[in-house]
């Protein structure tokens, strides 16, 4: 579903991604870890063909980035943490527009909508504008707009940062239910614990390399630390040491 190889992104003479590999299934819920700066927006962007990577290799939902954009683009759902809204649209005219904008038919659109409604709750976000909206109903307008044509790859960047506890936990439970054959779900944040609750496997990114790519148990085992956030400490003072952790 997701194949990386050898990445490397620069922004004039810094490097952002250094010869990043990973590759993750259908099926996953995969974490993108890291503190500000590392590099994990570079990498999402890379990965929705906002931003060309310097050298390497691509692959979303089997098409290549750099050949095939628009395939990629089609295959993926964005969600980060700006929730812009045009306020005088009703969730409903947002989600609709969308859905023209992904070549949708409106039998199609409705039925979509209908069942978002369902998983996520829309309810009277559908009929109100945009304009009136609080953050939680912000957020799963956003959301909903993100996955309406039902993409393979699903991405977050950053998705929870600003929301309440209300909100984030129902973020939370919707990226757990959205675990399915067939679909990739891409969770970046530098809070570990909420990677620790959902991903399957997560991949630690400092300063642009890869320091682990496991399962969160196996990220602790290997660390001998009993959560993600001690684990990721002990991963970059080894780093900074010099000790190798094979990744
Ligand atoms: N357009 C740019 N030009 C120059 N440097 C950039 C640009 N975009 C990002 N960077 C730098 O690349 C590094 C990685 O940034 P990136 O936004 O990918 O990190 P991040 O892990 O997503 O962190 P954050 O959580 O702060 O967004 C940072 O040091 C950042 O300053």
């Amino acid at each position: 579903m997701l194949d990386i190889q050898n990445v490397t992104k620069t922004y004039g003479s810094f490097t952002a991604l250094r010869d990043l590999s990973l590759s993750a299934q259908g099926g996953e819920v995969f974490g993108l870890l890291g503190p500000n700066g590392a590099g994990k927006t570079t990498l999402l962007r890379v990965l929705a063909t906002l931003l060309s990577p310097t050298s390497g290799h691509v692959q979303v939902a089997g098409h290549d980035a750099l050949r095939d954009p628009e395939a990629v683009r089609r295959s993926v759902g964005v969600v980060n943490g700006g929730m812009g809204l045009p306020a005088r649209l009703t969730g409903r005219e947002v989600l609709r527009s969308f859905a023209g904008l992904y070549g949708m038919g409106r039998r199609e659109t409705e039925a979509r909508i209908a069942q978002l409604d369902e998983t996520l709750k829309l309810g009277r976000t559908l009929d109100t504008r945009a304009g009136e909206y609080s953050t939680g109903m912000k957020q799963k307008v956003v959301i909903a707009r993100a996955v309406v044509h039902d993409p393979a790859v699903l991405i977050l960047d950053e998705a929870a940062s600003g929301l309440d506890i209300f909100a984030r936990r129902s973020l939370l439970d919707f990226v757990a239910a959205s675990r399915a054959p067939g679909r990739l779900t891409l969770y970046s944040t530098h809070v570990m614990s909420e990677a620790e609750e959902v991903c399957d496997r997560v991949a630690i990114l400092h300063r642009g390399e890869l320091v682990a790519l496991d399962t969160v148990p196996a990220v602790l085992a290997r660390t001998g630390e009993r959560n993600l956030e001690r684990a990721f400490f002990s991963l970059v003072r080894d780093r900074e040491e010099g000790v190798d952790h094979a990744v």
